[in-house]
């Protein structure tokens, strides 16, 4: 399997704050589900993946590019699609406008930013909506928004922080279809998220992040299969998530 992206030796933080230490991650194409507490560092790793944060120690690969200059991370980010948790944008521009100004912020040559902008907002299904102004869509066309922000001009690495939080369940489902559609493309797709359905639903591979370090990385079935008996949850890859998580808790 291809390997769209390579992490060695990773060390990030803020400030004299150590955030994440010595992480090792290969991004291959499919989906990547993402888990881990709240504070593991999976948002520090998605920016730093994005080359908007440079790596303080190690290495980062994105296609055959090693990422160790602004110049270098400016060459690949046209390959990067990245929708953060909270994405901004002004109210007052419409679908289009948006879409396009993320286009333009990729790099999408000005020959290719209409169409390419175009079918974003097809793929993402707001083309009959293109017109319309930000502040007068819905939670979830706005997350549609958001995805089509991420993928225009065709990147080959996408990366989605907590794209699902607030959705309806009829959304969550729309979503997950859209993701297929990106594996189905052949796109290397990042999920980090808290709800295991999601992972359940659409992932090829998980990685579990804790304290800064990716903890455990395999299929979901395979996450499943560490339940352990009497383990919390309410689905088989709830209760293996949780079973590792506790038994985390205790080697500690
Ligand atoms: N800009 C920042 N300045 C200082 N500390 C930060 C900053 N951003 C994140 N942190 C800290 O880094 C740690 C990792 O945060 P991060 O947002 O990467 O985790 P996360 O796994 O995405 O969490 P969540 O699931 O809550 O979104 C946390 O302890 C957080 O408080």
């Amino acid at each position: 399997m291809e390997t769209v992206a390579e992490v060695r030796g990773l060390g990030q933080g803020y400030g004299r704050r150590q955030v994440i230490t010595d992480l090792n991650l290969d991004i291959q194409l499919g989906v990547l589900g993402l888990l881990g507490p709240n504070g593991a560092g999976k948002t520090t790793l998605l920016q730093t993946l994005a080359t908007i944060l440079p790596p303080r120690r190690g290495t980062l690969r994105i296609g055959t590019e090693v990422v160790d200059s602004a110049r270098k991370a400016r060459r690949v980010r046209r390959e990067i699609g990245y929708l953060p948790q909270h994405f901004g944008y002004y109210p007052a521009f419409s679908v289009y406008d948006f879409v396009r100004y993320c286009a333009w912020l990729r790099g999408v040559p000005e020959s290719e930013a209409h169409a390419a902008t175009v079918a974003a907002i097809g793929f993402v299904g707001l083309s009959e909506r293109s017109d319309a102004r930000l502040k007068t869509l819905s939670g979830g066309m706005i997350r549609r928004c958001g995805i089509a922000s991420a993928i225009v001009g065709s990147p080959r690495l996408i990366l989605l922080d907590e794209p699902t939080v607030g959705l309806d369940p009829a959304q969550r489902l729309e979503f997950r279809t859209l993701i297929r559609r990106l594996r189905r493309e052949g796109k290397a797709v990042v999920l980090s998220t808290h709800l295991v359905e999601d992972v359940a639903a659409v992932c090829d591979r998980v990685a579990v992040m804790a304290d800064g370090r990716v903890t455990w990385q395999g299929r979901p079935d395979e996450l499943a299969a560490l339940a352990v008996p009497g383990a919390e949850g309410d689905t088989a890859l709830e209760r293996g998530y949780m079973s590792l998580l506790g038994a985390r808790k205790v080697a500690v």
